[in-house]
């Protein structure tokens, strides 16, 4: 089942609701990945196929989906970590962040080098950076750690990292993967309170989350994923009843 309208039927009352301009276009997108099935063997997997959605300041976009659908293949996409092999994603020049996802951390450099890396490549002047980097470290509760390789650290350490660079650093774009869970149950509920002030404020956010009532508590729009195809997007209630429907 495939519902191709969602999107029409539900644009003119979510222009309404879109508050700002246009930060990314994804366009026609494929991502193929090579799987080794033996050294002489090689099997190309479409992860993605003809994904299309744009990205609007101020807004944030739920995307669902069940396991292997997707959902973090698109995450990085957007957030530049890798390239289409179809389409193309037009970044109008918006910084992003994948809040939780600590992809793109170097594990040789320490936490405190990473943290740099990070800011500069979300465009923060060195400057201003180096002020930041207290509050970073603070929030991440990671306190002496920090000057040791990230390859040290633990999986909750990296999280909580990641986490706390882009909840301090502001991206233009937080993209939340809610579904990899960050650091231990303290962290978490904290986590889990500045996103929900981030969302519930002017922050442009795609949130990815196995949870309907979490993208019906907190997002503007809806995308459900399923093997790499958007089956529905648009209106939030519109979207997860479909997905509902054929999920649960
Ligand atoms: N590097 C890779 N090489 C080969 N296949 C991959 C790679 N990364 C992901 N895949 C496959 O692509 C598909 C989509 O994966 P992705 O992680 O984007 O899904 P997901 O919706 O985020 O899943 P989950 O909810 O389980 O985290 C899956 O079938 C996965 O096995």
């Amino acid at each position: 089942m495939k519902i191709e309208n969602t999107e029409s039927v539900c644009l003119a009352g979510e222009k309404e609701k879109r508050k700002g301009k246009l930060l990314i276009s994804i366009r026609n997108v494929g991502v193929i990945y090579n799987r080794n099935r033996s050294i002489f063997k090689k099997k190309r997997f479409e992860a993605l196929k003809d994904v299309s959605f744009d990205i609007f300041s101020g807004e944030s976009i739920g995307v669902i989906g069940r396991n292997g659908a997707g959902k973090s293949t698109l995450m990085t996409l957007i957030s530049g970590i890798i390239k289409p092999d179809r389409g193309e994603v037009i970044n109008y020049g918006a910084s992003v962040s994948l809040l939780a996802l600590q992809a793109g951390f170097m594990n040789e450099l320490s936490g405190r080098d990473n943290m740099v890396l990070s800011g500069l490549a979300l465009g923060f002047p060195k400057k201003k950076l180096e002020e930041k980097l207290d509050e970073i470290i603070s929030f991440s509760g990671i306190g002496g750690r920090i000057d040791d390789a990230v390859r040290t650290y633990s999986a909750g350490m990296r999280a909580r990292l990641g986490f706390s660079i882009a909840h301090i650093l502001n991206p233009d774009i937080l993209l939340v993967d809610e579904t990899l869970g960050v650091g231990d149950r303290a962290f978490r509920q904290k986590s889990a309170n500045a996103m929900r002030e981030k969302i519930k404020s002017e922050q442009t956010v795609v949130l990815v989350s196995h949870n309907s009532n979490t993208i019906r508590d907190l997002c503007d729009r809806a995308v459900w994923l399923e093997k790499g195809i958007v089956m529905a997007s648009g209106e939030v209630d519109t979207v997860l009843k479909a997905y509902e429907k054929k999920v649960l």
